[in-house]
């Protein structure tokens, strides 16, 4: 699609003129979808133009933009997905023309432009999405090595299964939170090397996982799994993804039945949701799999896509942050489309809105590990900030985030920050 598609030209220009600056992450070429709220206004749904949110209820309402009435006064994107493809492509070809510099609609009226262009200074951006089900994956082999190293063996680091599946385990919807929502630090079970039972207490390994996700568009019915062949098709768009860890209850609770409590308090997730049209031109190809996937994870083709990655700590009183590490979502072993039919295969059926976590993505060198456990071999080598402070895990008081983009020619796609403040643990009792 994306040769023809006119709405990722990249000599395409908007008439919001901080859309048009080569280091925004909003240009017209990207119209990611959010939910946001105003002081005056109820949670809507919008569209990132620049340093503002075009609101899709106002242009729906006023008749502007065709679509079925009512689904952008909501407070999550679920009713407009829900709506399938076909609806996804015409609302971004409209939103597409209104914003284009060579139309006059939006542009040559002034009252509708008030009404409709909101600072995204002066909103609050909201979940973007209901999420009926979150899971996670592990498939960056970087990252399932290192990890395998530092907890179990290793000599043999990757367990056999690995090359095989796309490793999953079921994770806490619940506690999905939108970028800016601060982390509480979890209280739980530690096993301490020179106790032989547990103490009960405030996390001592608090960890970052720089990953992205991506949401179910078009659900599967129970007993009807999705081809992988036809899996990208089902996948409405992208986030950027902190599954927050406790590595030390994670070490304790994991055997043998996996996370639990070590991944159960927080998922933060970026606000703006970039579609699959957006990324279309980024499309490249995965890394080369050995030994060959049975038959139901095949897919001819490139389904790997080249988004760089950041992971950013700012200290409580520090006046910029450090990056920590820099990597790309193209080196996953495997792939959204083999995630997905992997997970139906049995017959499980997904959700509109349902969150799928890549898993840590771990890139081959040293400053491009998406966690701190792998950074600091479990703490042993603290990483040195900016400031000079060092960090082992994460502090009370720190600032994480992560960035993610999409570099075009002269423009650039990008996500929006994924951030999380750390407050202090509650008393433990
Ligand atoms: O190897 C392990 O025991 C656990 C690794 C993880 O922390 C699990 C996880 O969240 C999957 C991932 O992000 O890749
Ligand atoms: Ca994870
Ligand atoms: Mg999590």
């Amino acid at each position: 699609m994306s040769q023809q598609d006119m709405t990722t030209a990249p000599d395409l220009k908007s008439w919001v003129e901080s859309a048009n600056a080569a280091d925004s992450e909003f240009p017209i070429q990207n119209l990611p979808y959010g939910v946001f709220s105003t002081k005056n206004g109820a949670p809507r749904v919008g569209v990132a133009i620049g340093d503002s949110i075009l609101d899709l209820a106002v242009l729906a309402g006023e008749g502007v933009l065709q679509c079925k009435p009512d689904v952008f006064a909501r407070a999550s994107l679920n009713d407009f997905i829900a709506e399938g493809p076909a609806t996804w492509r015409s609302v971004r070809e409209q939103v597409s023309a209104l914003l284009s510099a060579s139309d006059q609609t939006l542009q040559g009226n002034a009252a509708l432009r008030a009404t409709s262009l909101v600072p995204q200074s002066e909103a609050a951006m909201l979940l973007p999405v209901e999420i009926p089900g979150y899971t996670d994956f592990y498939s960056s082999k970087e990252h399932a090595t290192n990890v395998g190293s530092l907890f179990r063996d290793p000599k043999n680091a990757l367990l056999p299964n690995w090359s095989e599946i796309p490793i999953g385990y079921n994770g806490r919807a619940s506690s999905v939170i939108v970028s800016g929502t601060p982390v509480r630090r979890p209280n739980g079970q530690i096993k301490l090397p020179d106790q032989e039972r547990p103490v009960f207490g405030a996390c001592r390994k608090l960890d970052i996982e720089l990953e992205t996700g991506f949401i179910v568009g078009v659900p599967n019915a129970l007993g009807d799994p999705i081809p992988c062949e036809e899996a990208e098709k089902h996948i409405f768009g992208m986030v950027l993804l902190n599954d927050w860890s406790a590595r030390d209850f994670q070490a304790w609770e994991y055997v043998p039945l996996g996370p639990f409590n070590a991944k159960t308090f927080a998922t933060t997730i970026s606000p703006w949701v970039v579609t699959m049209d957006a990324l279309a031109p980024f499309r490249t190809t995965q890394p080369k799999q050995d030994p060959q996937p049975l038959a139901y994870l095949q897919h001819a083709g490139d389904h790997a896509f080249d988004i760089q990655l950041e992971a950013l700590i700012k200290p409580q009183n520090a006046a910029e942050p450090t990056t920590i590490a820099r990597t790309n979502f193209k080196y996953m072993y495997w792939t959204m489309a083999q995630q997905l039919a992997h997970h139906t295969v049995s017959g499980c059926n997904t959700r509109v809105g349902d969150l799928m976590g890549s898993g840590t993505i771990s890139g081959p060198t040293p400053d491009s590990l998406g966690s701190l456990l792998e950074m600091t071999f479990n703490g042993r080598e603290p990483v040195t900030l900016k400031t000079g402070e060092k960090r082992a895990f994460i502090e009370d008081g720190d600032e994480l985030t992560l960035r993610g983009w999409c570099q075009g020619n002269g423009y650039r796609v990008g996500f929006g920050p994924c951030t999380g403040v750390i407050l202090p643990a509650h008393p433990a009792k």
